[in-house]
């Protein structure tokens, strides 16, 4: 029967990777999509300015919204300190079930905690649900349209610190544009735009870095 997109990106990951050795499965399903089939990774161009930021903010807890294949799990989790912890949101089973296995591949499980369901419902569980107190960062990669609505979610029910990060994929290519209207116009944001390009194109995209000033 018809393989899956992401059932081809496992296996481009069993295939070429060294089990537990994140790089390599990030390099893996980049070389992946970029020669034989596109797919919504964060990728390389966009993933060197996430690992950037993930270096610079050195997060003791993450919460990633849209895990997809596990490509940006991996990739953050790879550079996060020992006893550090990230939580992703994915939606579709059919995805979490591939992203596991990516996860696993990389031998991340301790520190990726991969939750199903919607980013409306889970929000306001994940500190009773997971004992969570605040986030240091938090990577938006889900529906475009629910960036701003979870955000507002995320600050009333206290998630995020003061001085914690939002970045957000996409901001260009798809979109989402009432999200970069709210953290640039928002007094209790300071933002900035780094510009590049819709992974895998030429398409310009970009990741908007938004500190929570409190
Ligand atoms: O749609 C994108 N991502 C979201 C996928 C669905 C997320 C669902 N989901 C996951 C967790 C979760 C929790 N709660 C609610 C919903 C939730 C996306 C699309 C493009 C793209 C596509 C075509 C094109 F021509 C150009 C660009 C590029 C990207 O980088 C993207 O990220
Ligand atoms: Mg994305």
């Amino acid at each position: 029967t018809q393989s899956t997109r992401p059932q081809r990106i496992l296996g481009a990951v069993q295939q070429n990777a060294t089990r537990g050795d994140p790089r390599s499965v990030v390099r893996a399903i980049d070389q992946y999509c970029r020669s034989q089939e596109w797919a919504m990774n964060v990728g390389d161009e966009k993933g060197c300015i996430l690992d950037s930021v993930v270096s610079e903010v050195n997060p003791s807890t993450v919460l990633e919204l849209g895990t997809y294949c596990g490509y940006s799990t991996v990739r953050i989790a790879s550079l996060l300190p020992p006893h550090a912890k990230l939580i992703t949101l994915e939606f579709n089973p059919k995805f979490a079930v591939i992203a596991r296995q990516v996860i696993a591949w990389a031998g991340l499980e301790d520190k990726i905690q991969l939750v199903e369901g919607s980013s409306g419902d889970l929000i306001p569980k994940l500190k009773e649900q997971f004992g969570v107190k605040a986030f240091d960062l938090v990577f938006l990669d889900h529906w475009k349209d629910r960036y701003l609505p979870d955000t507002k979610l995320i600050e009333e029910c206290g998630l995020l610190r003061k001085g914690g990060v939002l970045l957000a994929d996409n901001v260009i290519c798809p979109g989402a544009p009432e999200y970069l209207e709210f953290v640039r116009s928002s007094p209790r944001y300071e933002s900035q735009y780094f510009k590049s390009h819709l992974e895998y194109t030429k398409v310009e995209d970009g990741l908007e870095k938004s500190v929570f000033l409190g």
